[in-house]
């Protein structure tokens, strides 16, 4: 079974929060996706919303239930009150808890799960409760101890951060290297028990060697790559619209 596609719609929310307009329409980018075959839709809200609102979060909710119910939802994030909250709220079909920090750009790391076992079995219980699947984002060289401490903090699965391999994408011997440590953490969840997912600057130049390396990969969640993706393949009969549009 090949790894199904959630698609990430933070990057849509960051160009929509640009002006006070509604588009591009992040529900509607989202219905587009499925509608096209992706397996779910994906976000990341930040405590400053500065891309992903809160209010944005129903709205996909509710296109999910009316009309794709066979297809998932993903919310990523630190477990703060709010994200709980909020989650608790939307119910999606999968939390990723993330250990990011407020001010973080990005994400960059995944999870100590030796340090954190505790906090983080507490708040898996609570979201298996409101029947979530809980997906813990993990490093790519997790070692054995800290796959064996994930599995023990009750989750499903880990979603590997893919941001080192990602930006290998002029280097292919690094990418190699990258690839080769995925692998073997993969193998080591997976023998754990615990299902795979993966994540971070993945594109379609650089997805089919990482869905190679990983036989067992469930699910990959990517947005800017098949974001700016979209836009390339889109832009030209975008231009060729406009042009008409000018005859008036
Ligand atoms: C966990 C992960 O890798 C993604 O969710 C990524 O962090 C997206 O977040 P931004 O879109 O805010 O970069
Ligand atoms: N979990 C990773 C994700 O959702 C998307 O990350 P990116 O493709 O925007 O880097």
């Amino acid at each position: 079974m090949p790894a199904k596609l959630s698609v990430n719609l933070n990057a849509i929310a960051m160009l929509r929060n640009r002006r006070d307009l509604p588009w591009p329409s992040v529900t509607g980018l989202g219905r587009i996706a499925l509608a096209a075959g992706a397996g779910g839709l994906t976000v990341h809200p930040r405590p400053d919303q500065r891309h992903i609102r809160f209010t944005d979060v129903p709205e996909i909710r509710a296109l999910i239930d009316d009309e794709f119910p066979d297809r998932e939802f993903n919310i990523e994030g630190y477990p703060t009150q709010d994200f709980l909250d909020l989650v608790q709220r939307a119910e999606p079909e999968q939390v990723t808890l993330v250990p990011d920090d407020p001010e973080q750009p990005t994400s960059d790391h995944g999870w100590d799960f030796v340090a954190n076992a505790d906090i983080l079995r507490a708040i898996v219980a609570r979201l298996k409760k409101n029947g979530a699947r809980v997906s813990l984002f993990c490093d790519p060289d997790a070692s054995e101890v800290q796959i064996a401490a994930a599995k023990s903090t009750g989750a499903d699965r880990v979603e590997f951060y893919t941001g080192p391999y990602g930006a290998c994408h002029d280097d292919s011997a690094k990418a190699a290297k990258e690839l080769e440590k995925l692998e073997k953490t993969a193998l080591l969840a997976h023998r754990a028990g615990l299902g795979v997912n993966a994540g971070h600057d993945l594109t379609v130049a650089n997805l089919p060697g990482l869905a190679r390396a990983i036989p067992h990969l469930l699910e990959v969640s990517i947005g800017h790559g098949l974001t700016a993706d979209a836009l390339e393949h889109g832009m030209a009969g975008s231009v060729r619209r406009f042009i008409a549009a000018c005859q008036g």
